[in-house]
This record gives structure tokens, sequence and C-alpha cells, in this order.
């Protein structure tokens, strides 16, 4: 078989990187392995569209059986690779085939954080796959007693879709407050509002001292002695980078798979990127962080495509994400660990946006909650400013007559 690209994890990150090879003039063999049975799927709706839709969800799908055709592109589905093989460079499959590679991508991303007190229930499920949404949306139904342990994203997004589906929702957070990680507590305070207003009871700053499966329903005890009686709990405690394969190829390895600028680990001819790599991010002086978010996994897929290519392009995004509770809209680009001070500018119907500013002036950071879609265009402006290294006026900044459009002209 001839050596070509082959890549590990059938997620955005691999489909995209599949594809950006063709797209820069690849003319050799691309081989994309993913564990699940379905064509690629996007991941973003399983939480929100999946669980609320009138029909039966199909998977939207990433790229079509034919566009994976027309450019040569090789799914091989409902395969797992057990190891890498170094010195052969090849994959081996669980099933001992073997896939020899030229230049290797690993895009095996992240799964659910566990939770050992479920350990062997029966009523307790995390949330990853298509599969998983189909088996939780079967339990969404009118009254049913839905326990959600982790108030974080894929959580609060539960919360919002169960609610509509009419089920009886408490979300257990451990932290004092829901989206500890990323969300600033003015937005988190909105969101945490419109929740009660739908009627889910959120318990925060309580850990769990116990889960015990009844016959049909699983008994929640919290460690202040509060219960709750769930016939499902869905846990969303976070999720862990996957680099067992890595690390058993002898990569190095942190919170992630350590990659250089252009993504490229430790072994030159083998790249990581996506939700299971830990890279240097230019922007913030290179400090190594792992992103957990859609638009990146996509944009590190085509930048490592490049860059197996033999390219030496440094990813320089500013990272973004976004989340959809119910009407509400939230939106953040940057990192805001660095902020020593914080502008809220009103957009008008109930929406704003902070600003997140480091001691030096610049711009680190903005977070915006509003109705659907209303803080996208100021996100998007404050990503421009963020990823210039602006040092907008904070008066200005806060300021609604002052469009944010003419401080990316100072
Ligand atoms: N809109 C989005 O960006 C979106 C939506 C869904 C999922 N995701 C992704 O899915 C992955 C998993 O999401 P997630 O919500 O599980 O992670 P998360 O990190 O967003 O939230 C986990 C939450 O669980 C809490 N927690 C941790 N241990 C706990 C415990 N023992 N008891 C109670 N609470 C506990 C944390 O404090 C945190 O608030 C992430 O990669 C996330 O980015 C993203």
């Amino acid at each position: 078989m001839e050596h070509g690209m082959v890549i590990i994890g059938a997620g955005e990150c691999g489909v995209r990187a599949a594809f950006a090879l063709r797209e820069n003039g690849y003319g050799g063999t691309i081989a994309l392995i993913g564990t699940e049975p379905h064509l690629p799927y996007e991941r973003p709706p399983l939480s929100k569209e999946t669980m609320v839709s009138d029909d039966h969800p199909l998977p939207r799908t990433i790229a079509s059986i034919e566009q994976f055709a027309e450019q040569r592109i090789d799914f091989i589905g409902n395969s797992t690779a057990a190891s890498i093989d170094r010195a052969a460079k090849s994959v081996v499959l669980h099933d001992g085939r073997k896939i020899p590679y030229e230049r290797l991508l690993i895009a095996t991303g992240a799964l659910p954080r566990a939770l050992p007190l479920a350990a062997g229930s029966k009523h307790c499920v995390t949330l990853r796959s298509y599969d998983d949404a189909l088996r939780i949306r079967a339990r969404f139904g009118p009254a049913a007693r839905i326990a959600i342990i982790g108030g974080g994203f894929i959580g609060l997004e539960l919360a919002a879709s169960a609610r509509k589906r009419g089920a009886v929702v408490t979300v257990i957070e451990a932290q004092p407050r829901i989206l500890m990680r990323g969300v600033p507590e003015e937005i988190a305070e909105v969101i945490a509002a419109r929740h009660r207003h739908e009627g889910v009871t959120l318990r925060c700053g309580t850990g769990i001292a116990s889960i015990n499966d009844t016959d049909d329903s699983v008994d929640i005890t919290l460690a202040d002695g509060m219960e709750i009686a769930a016939d499902l709990a869905v846990i969303g405690i976070g999720a862990v980078p996957v680099t067992d394969l890595a690390e058993a190829a002898g990569l190095e390895t942190t919170n992630g798979i350590i990659v250089n600028d252009w993504l490229q680990t430790s072994d030159p001819d083998i790249f990581a990127a996506g939700d299971c790599c830990a890279f240097p991010l230019a922007i913030y002086g290179g400090r190594r962080v792992r992103l957990e978010a859609w638009r990146n996994a996509q944009e590190q897929g085509s930048l490592a495509a490049r860059n197996m290519l033999g390219g030496q392009e440094p990813h320089e995004s500013v990272p973004w994400f976004w989340s959809d509770q119910y009407e509400l809209g939230l939106q953040v680009a940057g990192l805001a660990d660095e902020a020593t001070q914080t502008i809220r500018r009103d957009l008008g119907d109930d929406a704003f946006i902070l600003f997140h500013l480091a001691a030096d002036g610049r711009l680190v950071a903005a977070s915006g909650i509003g109705p659907g879609n209303a803080v996208a265009k100021d996100i998007r402006l404050a990503e421009m400013l963020i990823q210039r290294g602006a040092r907008p006026v904070p008066a200005q900044l806060q300021s609604s007559h002052v469009k944010l459009k003419s401080l990316l002209a100072a």
C-alpha cells in the first residue's frame, strides 16, 4: 500500500484536514480513520437541535459520500487505531490492518470526563456522539425528571433542550456558579436567570456524596444532604484530550499532545490538531493552550494540512466559541484570564458585550450575550481588534455612540 497522508479521527478537525490536503494540491492517497459507523457529522447540534427536533433527527454530515469520493478521501469508519508504529511509519488498526503513512495527523479530540461515583449506573450517561444524543433524546419528555451534573456548556445546552421537551430539570454544579470556565460572572448570571425563569433548578457550590440506581431511576445525594431523584442523569463535567495513542507511541504530551508553532509533534512526520493538542498561541505571547472549540478544530485541521505539505505557518487565530440556550446567544472571543479591567457596552434589546483589557491596555477578550445573533457583529469586530493587539480607549468601547468599526481604523 502506498505511503500517503493518514488522519486518525474523523471529527470536525480530521475531516477539514482531509479536504484541505486536496485543496492545497496534494495528489497522493488520503486515509481518514474514525471510530464511529456514521459518515462524519457536526457535533454542535447534538445538545441543541438533535434534542428538540420533531422528526427523527439525522446527523448533519460534514461532507457527503460523493464529496469524499470526488476528493479521493478514503473514509475508514467503524475502525479504531490501536497503535502507531513510528519505525515502520504505519497506523495499526484494531483488526490488525496496517495503514502506512508519509505524514500522520492525530485529530482524536476529547472524551467526556468520567464521574467515578456514577460508574456502573444504568441511568447516568454522557454526551459525545450522535448515538449518545439519540439515547438521551429518547428519555427527554414531558415530566421526565432529568438531573444534569455539571453547569458547563453541555449541561446548560441540554438543560434548555430538556425544558423545551417539557422535562423537569435540575442542574448540579460543583463550583459556586455556572460557567466558571471562560464566561464572566455578569454573563453567567444572565444565563442562570434565564434557566431559573424557565423552571430549571440550579444547585451550585455543592459536590455529590453518592449516586445509587433504583430499578428505573437514580438517586443522587448532594454533599449538603439534599436528595434528587431522576429518571436520567446526564454528566457533563468536562472533557479530557485523547492522547493515549500518542503517549504509547512515545510522543510528548501534557494536558494534550505537545505540538510546536506549526502543529508538529515531537516526531516531525506526525502532527496533532484540535481538542487533543496543546499548542503555543501566538497572539498571547506563545503560551501553550488546549482549546475545545468547533472553530478551532476547523482552523487547525486546515493549518495542519498545509504544514503537513511542508508549510511552516503558525496558528494565529483568536479563540472563539458560542453557545445557544433558549433564545439567548452567547459568544466569547479571546482569552480573558490576563484581563485586569472590564468595560461593558450595552447594545440595546438586553444585549451587551464585556470587553476585557490587560494591564497594558491591550484588548485580550470580549464576551457578549443577547437574543439570537445580537452580539455577533460586534464580537467579530472585537476579535479583529484582539488580533491586531489593539489598545482601545475604554470610554470609546463603552459608548454605543462610537462605532466599534471606527476603532479598527485607529
Ligand atoms: N457551545 C459550546 O461551545 C459547547 C457545547 C457543548 C459542548 N461543548 C464541548 O463539550 C465538551 C464538554 O463540555 P462540558 O460542558 O462537559 O465541559 P465544561 O468544562 O464546559 O463544563 C464542565 C462543568 O462541570 C463542572 N464540574 C466538574 N466536576 C464536577 C462534579 N464532580 N460535579 C458537578 N460539577 C462538576 C465544572 O465546574 C464545569 O462547570 C467541552 O469540550 C465543551 O467545550 C461545547
